[in-house]
């Protein structure tokens, strides 16, 4: 499924894009759920995936850093052919970031605890510059106030910016998010959407599976429709959501862009 590198696995191509996804199949069973996909993320830009349920976007998500593994096809990051089979799966997931719908943090560690210990496993930094990074990102994401505090003491949407530090923190190429907002009350959608929007202006590279129209269509730069495994059709916001080109995004949108508009004012207001 893959062919030689031309380099090392580890070295990155200058020039290459951020993700460079091919001809992406996965099966699970006889299910075929990624039909062949193929798309491109470059550096600093940020690419949103939407479509309906059961489409694979979380699978495709899961693909990029082979929390999945591939049926067939390439996916590259940075250069790097992570679907080699002699690739350094570790190293491959340094180097992208990944934040789900749950946060996942350890209950009994505090925010900078949680940040401080995923630097230091799978990095295996030193205790004082794990702390120093910790405390950097979870600053960036703004929570200089709570490092001391436990997730049971945080609301969702903070320790949604634990998560997200925590991936921060790590240095990544790339950070993926997979419905990030989808699991959080309404009110708190807006501060999680706004770090976003500043990691976005800061020029990382994101690649986003979101039910959020509004940040779609503000923060993307290109936005990717998905149905039943498959590329309906991709291109800047102002031509997916605005004026798409197919039928079946036509369809998914009208299903989608009334409930949507209603939480756009609530996010929007919480992302600055
Ligand atoms: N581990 C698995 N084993 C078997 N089938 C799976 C597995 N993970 C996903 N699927 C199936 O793959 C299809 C696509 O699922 P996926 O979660 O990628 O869709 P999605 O577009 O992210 O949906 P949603 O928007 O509801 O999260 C579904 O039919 C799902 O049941």
């Amino acid at each position: 499924m893959s062919e030689t590198p031309e380099q090392g696995p580890d070295v990155p191509e200058a020039g290459a894009s951020a993700i460079e996804i091919r001809d992406l199949h996965k099966y699970f069973g006889r299910n075929e759920v990624l039909r062949g996909i193929d798309f491109h993320v470059e550096p600093g830009e940020v690419v949103c995936v939407i479509g309906p349920s059961g489409s694979g976007k979380s699978t495709l998500l899961r693909c990029v850093n082979l929390l999945e593994e591939p049926t067939s096809g390439t996916v590259r990051v940075a250069g790097v052919e992570i679907t080699d089979p002699e690739v350094d799966i570790d190293a491959v997931r340094r180097r992208i970031g990944m934040v789900f719908q749950a946060f996942n943090l350890f209950p009994h560690l505090t925010a900078l605890g949680n940040v401080t210990i995923a630097q230091r496993k799978v990095l295996r930094r030193g205790r004082a510059e794990a702390e120093r990074t910790a405390r950097q990102v979870l600053e960036r994401v703004g929570l200089a106030d709570k490092l001391a505090s436990y997730p049971a003491q945080l609301s969702g949407g903070q320790q949604q910016r634990v998560a997200i530090a925590r991936a921060l923190a790590m240095g990544p190429r790339v950070m993926l998010f997979d419905e990030p907002t989808s699991a959080l009350d309404p009110e708190l959608v807006g501060d999680v959407l706004g770090v976003m929007r500043e990691l976005a202006e800061e020029g990382m590279t994101m690649l986003v599976v979101t039910h959020e129209m509004s940040f779609a269509r503000e923060v993307a730069d290109r936005v990717v429709f998905m149905d039943d495994g498959v590329v309906v059709e991709e291109g800047p916001p102002g031509q997916v959501i605005a004026d798409p080109r197919h039928e079946r995004t036509r369809t998914f949108l009208s299903r989608v862009l009334d409930p949507a508009a209603a939480r756009v004012g609530e996010a929007g207001e919480g992302g600055g």
